[in-house]
């Protein structure tokens, strides 16, 4: 199979973890035989630095005319003084609109093999496997306006959550067909008690519900949804919400993990063309140390070889390979203590692509886990 993918590592350790997935799909490609054509594109603050845009037309074309698209992140203390139009993350926050990547998938799974990280009690991450499916282009993240301006005199601040019927019922629709493969339960996190727009959320919510049935439909509201992921988050099978919430839930979400450096995510749009990277960011305190923990971009291009190319097999093969390297005790910084030996990023990536290539240590862990 050949596939075009655009490459855009962004800032800080978005580079590194990259750098990571790049050499991962190079030996993918080798070991079944695929061909991925890689094309870098210019994103965030060194897109700033080197062209004034923190996305430039150029890398959006590079995006448009590939088969997938790889992020790694972008951001970082250098740009944070800059005016609104120029902070790396606006090109991010473009890019996704532009795209119309509107369903961000950001799947949670506690391992066993690295619970003791994780500030939970074992008991209540047992088994935990969830899926967060956070609306990605409209919400407080877009909304106009969005400004500072003068009242009575007074410095002042404006942000908008805006939605439109249309926005709302394709998210919700995309988490019930989600959770119609999975454990058929959609939990809707909204703030009614509040917000006209989660008003409106919980209505679409519930007519959407009508067209399926066999899926349970809860309402939550955020702040407590905030608590049960902690208290009790194996009641959670899919979680839809609104962009901000959604970020905010999933970097919560992740503790369940041990590591903010272990979630993946998707980001889906309604065309063939969907963007794939981590959750978390470019991690300034860290970056340019080889440190930063691989895991969630590694993770992401499993997500990719599975929803953009059907690569099952490969997919499979990354997750289990990165089962059986936490298995065999091995961490990166993040996730290592004193019984724990630490392991930099770039020999996390040759463990997963060794235990990859080791058809044995892949059967032991599909043995374990059948
Ligand atoms: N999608 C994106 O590009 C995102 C960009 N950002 C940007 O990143 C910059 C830093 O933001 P923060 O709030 O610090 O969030 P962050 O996610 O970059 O880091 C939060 C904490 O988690 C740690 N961490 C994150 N990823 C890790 C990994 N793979 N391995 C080990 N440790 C990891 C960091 O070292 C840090 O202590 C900001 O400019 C922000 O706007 C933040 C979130 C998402
Ligand atoms: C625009 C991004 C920096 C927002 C974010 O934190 C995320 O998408 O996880
Ligand atoms: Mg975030």
């Amino acid at each position: 199979m050949k596939k075009k993918i655009a490459l855009l590592p962004g800032d800080g350790i978005g580079k590194e973890v990259m750098e990571g997935a790049v050499d991962l799909l190079k030996s993918i490609a080798e070991h079944y035989h695929h061909e991925f054509d890689f094309e870098y594109g210019l994103i965030g603050g060194g897109a700033i630095d080197q062209t004034g845009d923190p996305l430039p037309d150029e890398t959006l074309e590079i995006c448009k005319a590939s088969d997938a698209v790889l992020l790694g992140a972008v951001g970082g203390p250098k740009w944070d003084e800059n005016p609104a139009e120029l902070r790396p993350e606006k090109g991010l926050l473009k890019l996704r609109k532009e795209l119309d990547l509107y369903a961000n998938l950001r799947p949670v799974q506690a391992y066993e093999s690295i619970a003791d990280q994780s500030p939970l009690k074992a008991e209540i991450l047992e088994g935990v496997d969830l899926l967060i499916v956070r609306e990605l282009t409209g919400g407080l993240y877009f909304g106009k306006p969005s400004e500072r301006s003068h009242h009575n005199g007074e410095e002042s601040a404006v942000d908008t959550l805006f939605y439109n019927r249309n926005e709302i019922e394709r998210i919700i629709e995309t988490a019930f067909k989600l959770a119609r493969e999975r454990r058929k339960k959609v939990t809707s996190v909204d703030k009614a008690n509040v917000l006209e727009s989660s008003r409106m959320w919980r209505e679409v919510a519930e007519e959407v519900a009508s067209k399926y049935p066999d899926v349970e439909l809860q309402h939550m509201l955020v702040d407590n949804a905030a608590m049960q992921l902690i208290r009790s988050p194996k009641q959670f099978d899919v979680i839809v919400t609104e962009n901000m919430f959604g970020d905010i839930l999933s970097d919560e979400a992740s503790m369940l993990t041990g590591s903010l450096g272990m979630l993946p995510s998707a980001s889906l749009s309604e065309s063939s063309l969907h963007l794939y990277e981590p959750v978390h960011g470019s991690a300034p305190d860290i970056a340019g140390l080889n440190k930063a923990n691989p895991v969630a971009m590694m993770l992401s291009v499993a997500m990719m070889l599975r929803h953009s190319f059907s690569l099952e097999e490969e997919a499979n093969a990354i997750e289990l390979a990165v089962k059986h390297v936490f298995e065999s005790g091995k961490r990166t910084a993040d996730l290592a203590d004193k019984n724990h030996e630490s392991l930099t990023t770039k020999a996390m990536v040759e463990e997963v692509k060794e235990a990859m290539a080791d058809d044995h240590a892949i059967f032991n862990i599909m043995t374990a886990y059948s």
